[in-house]
């Protein structure tokens, strides 16, 4: 049953549609779209989402798989019941949220996941370690950078991990917006976007 919100199977739906608070991260439609992408869902994938902030990775997930299992990892209570409140507003039912902090939280999670995506999560290095050993043959994990330093730091684990097929991808978008009586262009804060295989 598509969601009333937003009807469409494309993922894509725009950020004001999702409830915002003020100084709560929000992945941005565009930057959501590449990371979509990159995970390479299958039908009835198991997503687990570590760092899953305003919990528009869930919801689009959700609307896209729902014969898909989405844990959204979130280590704030208060951005925790934002992302329930997500769920509910586009009426997304395969999402479970694990309020906690990754890594330590992780083995109360019971499902394995097939595709982890890792935003924001700190440290990045323990995390990805950890996820590591619940990840199957053939898993697939994402992480994103916004510095230098998470860009170094990820690009070592995956080295370390031994991870295959690794990808990396800088975004690069610009929306039209209208500044006083002009059209302007304006930048979206540009991202990496790693992703690596477990292939035993
Ligand atoms: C960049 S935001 C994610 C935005 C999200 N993808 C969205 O679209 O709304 C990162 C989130 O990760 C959470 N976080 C950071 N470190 C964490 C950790 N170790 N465990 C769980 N959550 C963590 C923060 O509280 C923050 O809400």
């Amino acid at each position: 049953m598509p969601s009333q919100l937003w009807p469409y199977v494309t993922p894509g739906i725009p950020d004001e549609f999702f409830e915002h608070l003020p100084g709560i991260p929000l992945t941005q439609r565009e930057i959501r779209l590449l990371l979509i992408s990159q995970l390479r869902l299958e039908p009835d994938s198991v997503l687990w989402d570590i760092g899953a902030g305003t919990g528009t990775i869930p919801v689009e997930v959700g609307l896209l798989c729902p014969k898909g299992q989405i844990i959204a990892v979130e280590r704030d209570e208060e951005v925790a019941n934002l992302i329930k409140r997500n769920c509910d507003r586009f009426d997304v039912k395969n999402v479970e949220i694990v309020e906690g902090s990754a890594p330590e939280c992780l083995h109360n999670i019971k499902t394995a996941p097939h595709r982890v995506c890792i935003e924001g999560g700190r440290p990045i290095q323990e995390i990805l370690q950890a996820v590591w050993q619940y990840l199957p043959s053939s898993g697939r994990v994402i992480a994103t950078a916004s510095n230098l330093e998470s860009l170094y730091a990820i690009s070592q684990s995956f080295s370390q991990l031994q991870a295959r097929n690794i990808e990396v991808v800088q975004s690069a978008v610009n929306r039209l917006e209208t500044r006083g009586f002009s059209q302007t262009f304006a930048a979206v804060d540009p991202i990496f976007i790693l992703s690596g295989e477990k292939l035993d």
